[in-house]
This record gives C-alpha cells, sequence and structure tokens, in this order.
C-alpha cells in the first residue's frame, strides 16, 4: 500500500523567491472585522512564517513556516474565486517576508480586490488596493513600507503606546487612515484611555477587533 505523502513544507529562507509557492497557514471565507475595511465580506489567506515576535500576538501558530505547506498560488486563487465577496485580505504571520507579486497580480486578474494587513517589518512586494501598516516594537517597520500605508492600525498595549502611535503617524501621508485598536487581552480596560483619546486627538478612529465579539474567525 502506498504510504501517505507528507506535504512539502519549508522555512522561512526556502520559500521560492519568484513567489510561485507560498506557505499557506489558512484561508477562510469572512468578515474583515478590523480597520477601515470593518463589515466588508473577504476571504482571508494567512500565511505562514513571522519573526517580528510580538508577546501579544493572537496567531502565534503562524510563526513557524515549516508547519505550513508550501501551496502553489494558483491553487490559492482557485480557491479564492469560489466566494461571491471579491476582496481578499492577505495576512499571516508577516506577509511580506515573501514574494507576493505572482499571488497579487493573478488575484487582480480575476477582479478580486487585494488587501493586506502587515507589521511592514520588510518592504512591500505585491499589487495592493489597501494596505494596512501595523508597526510593532519588536521589529519596525522599514521606512519605504510608510508612503503606501492606506490605513495605520496601532495596537495599543499600555499608556506609553498613544505617544508611540504618534511617532508613526508622523511618517504616514496625509491621506493615510489612522486607527488604535486594543490590544485584546486588555480591551476592557484600555477602553475608556483609548475613547478618552480619540475625543481630544479626532484624527484618530478607533478598531476593535469585531469579528472575536461576533464569535467568527
Ligand atoms: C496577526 S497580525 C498578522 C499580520 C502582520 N503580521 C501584522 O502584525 O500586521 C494581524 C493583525 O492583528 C493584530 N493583532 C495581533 N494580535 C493582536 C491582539 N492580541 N490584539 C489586537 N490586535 C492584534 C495585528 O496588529 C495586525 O494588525
Ligand atoms: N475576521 C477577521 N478579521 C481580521 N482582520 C485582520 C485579521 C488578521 O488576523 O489579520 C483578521 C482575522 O483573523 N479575522
Ligand atoms: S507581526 Fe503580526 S503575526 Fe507577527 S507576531 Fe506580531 S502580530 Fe503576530
Ligand atoms: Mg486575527
Amino acid at each position: 500500500m502506498d504510504s501517505i505523502k507528507p506535504l512539502k513544507t519549508a522555512s522561512i529562507h526556502q520559500v521560492p523567491k519568484d513567489g510561485s509557492s507560498l506557505p499557506l497557514m489558512e484561508a477562510f471565507y469572512t468578515i474583515q472585522g478590523e480597520g477601515a475595511n470593518t463589515g466588508c465580506a473577504a476571504y482571508f489567506i494567512r500565511l505562514g512564517g513571522c519573526d517580528v515576535g510580538c508577546h501579544w500576538c493572537d496567531v502565534k501558530e503562524s510563526w513557524d513556516a515549516e508547519l505550513h505547506p508550501l501551496t502553489q498560488v494558483e491553487e490559492i486563487v482557485r480557491t479564492a474565486e469560489q466566494f461571491p465577496g471579491k476582496a481578499v485580505v492577505v495576512t499571516g504571520g508577516e506577509p511580506l517576508l515573501y514574494n507576493l507579486n505572482p499571488l497579487t497580480s493573478l488575484l487582480q486578474e480575476q477582479g478580486i480586490q487585494t488587501f493586506i494587513e502587515t507589521s511592514g517589518a520588510y518592504p512591500l512586494s505585491g499589487y495592493w488596493d489597501w494596505v494596512c501598516l501595523s508597526p510593532k516594537k519588536f521589529k519596525a517597520p522599514d521606512a519605504s513600507v510608510y508612503p503606501f500605508a492606506d490605513e495605520l492600525k496601532v495596537i495599543i498595549f499600555n499608556k506609553s503606546d498613544f505617544a508611540w502611535a504618534e511617532e508613526h503617524a508622523a511618517k504616514v501621508g496625509l491621506k493615510t487612515r489612522l486607527y488604535l485598536q486594543p490590544e485584546w487581552s486588555k480591551a476592557e480596560q484600555l477602553m475608556p484611555q483609548i475613547v478618552d483619546y480619540v475625543k481630544n486627538n479626532p484624527k484618530w478612529r478607533v478598531s476593535l477587533q469585531t469579528h472575536k465579539y461576533m464569535d467568527i474567525p
């Protein structure tokens, strides 16, 4: 009897540089829960691999790329096409570890809008309809990413993060929409401070992880 072939996996460094296949952790059709596109139906493509190391990361299972099978981008796009919502959110892990040009050009050829969730720790690749930059203290964004940010989404974990958020707001363009999002485990405790901050600094908006309140992926 044939034995079951293990799926091929690779470390971050062994993923093909041409972007023809990517370590796919999971993909699911849901509602964008966060930021400017909150409430929109979207297909999420979660790539494995991240070396940023946020201690409060809500998807630590994504960090080790080797746990997630290398998947041809054609196959990823073929599945994305099946859903009525014509927007894809590429997230991770840190998606900018990889060459995202083939994935995003194929998606756009199919009339699918491309959104990315990134820490900006690496230069941008890919063709994007919406870039959400969420900077991290643990590995600063590459300076080249700020001009591409349609949205800056700063996670608030403690009081000092408001001043830190302003440092990043000073680096994005005038058209970039600014969001403060409470770290999930601290959301209840931080909410009064976030509400006060936005009332006093109205260039910012509040972003909540609404999918967690809706109990959807
Ligand atoms: C899991 S990350 C993956 C994409 C990319 N690595 C990044 O950090 O932007 C997706 C989004 O979730 C946010 N996030 C992760 N853990 C969170 C938490 N515990 N509370 C609130 N937001 C969180 C990140 O800041 C990011 O905006
Ligand atoms: N519904 C939903 N919205 C999201 N927005 C960003 C997410 C992410 O993990 O990148 C996410 C997620 O995991 N689920
Ligand atoms: S950069 Fe994103 S995926 Fe990586 S640890 Fe931080 S929140 Fe998690
Ligand atoms: Mg998430």
